[in-house]
């Protein structure tokens, strides 16, 4: 059993960030992504309700397309979210990294752990979500859950023009390589030291807390917290949804 259904620590208590502010656009023409259906309800509430199934999470702060904030609002408003948890939304920014930036500008005091989870990744099993939280009460200042690779991985040249074959440089040990999902978990004061020291830009948080010479620690993934990416990968949410329903016999 998780520590994490258990009640938490005295005093300890986590928050959750999701970023929701991109476009989507290798999802092709639409709403923004996050605001986009998964069988009749938004990518973004099925985020927000994994995030919150999770016994330890109180507050999730939801970063917003910057003119859809209203739309986020009643949106929450009008699915059943569990009471235990409050909700906050701003606006989000230019990149992913300025998103999360805003979440975590706005979080109350009293908040030690944060959760960075993509609003991309809506199926996140709870379990997941759990084992994260775990290993940063356990001490870690970052977890990231992360899967083992199926595809060996090349390092290439980049094609200068679009459709040139590429040279490629090397090919990685795949044994040591990890895919990187969310909720990435955070000592809060090492998040917001990270988002205030570095200033290239990243593609995932932990990647500032390494530029800050702390260790990352890895935990498992789950194969169903997959990021919705691609046109095709709304056809396997639906279809993992599908399976859920039928698992749980209605
Ligand atoms: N300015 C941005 C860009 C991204 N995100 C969020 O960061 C997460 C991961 O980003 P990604 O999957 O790349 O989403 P998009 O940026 O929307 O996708 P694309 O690159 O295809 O436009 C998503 O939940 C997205 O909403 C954000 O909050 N603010
Ligand atoms: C944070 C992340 O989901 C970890 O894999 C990923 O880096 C986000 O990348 P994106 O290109 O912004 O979707």
């Amino acid at each position: 059993m998780s520590d994490v259904s258990r009640p938490s620590p005295a005093g300890v208590r986590t928050a959750a960030v999701i970023p929701a502010a991109g476009r989507g656009v290798r999802l092709g023409p639409g709403a923004p992504k996050a605001l986009r259906a998964l069988n009749g309800t938004p990518m973004l509430i099925h985020a927000v309700r994994a995030l919150a199934a999770s016994r330890a999470v109180s507050l999730v702060v939801v970063v917003a397309p910057p003119d859809e904030t209203a739309e986020v609002k009643s949106l929450l408003d009008a699915h059943a979210l569990p009471e235990r948890t409050d909700f906050l939304v701003v606006p989000g920014g230019e990149s992913r990294q300025e998103s999360v930036k805003r979440g975590l500008d706005v979080l109350p005091p009293g908040y030690d752990i944060v959760l960075v989870h993509d609003a991309a990744r809506p199926l996140v099993p709870v379990d997941t979500v759990d084992a994260v939280i775990d290993a940063v009460r356990a001490g870690a200042p970052a977890v990231v859950p992360a899967l083992p690779l199926a595809d060996t991985v090349k390092e290439v040249e980049p094609a200068r023009t679009p459709g040139e074959p590429e040279p490629v440089l090397a090919t990685p040990e795949r044994a040591r390589l990890r895919a990187v999902q969310t909720p990435q978990g955070f000592d809060r004061e090492t998040l917001v030291r990270a988002h205030e020291t570095v200033t290239d830009n990243v593609t995932d948080d932990a990647s500032m807390v390494e530029q800050l010479g702390l260790t990352v620690v890895v935990v498992p993934g789950h194969e169903e917290a997959f990021k919705v990416t691609r046109p095709l990968d709304l056809v396997l949410a639906e279809a993992v949804l599908a399976r859920r329903r039928l698992n749980d016999g209605f």
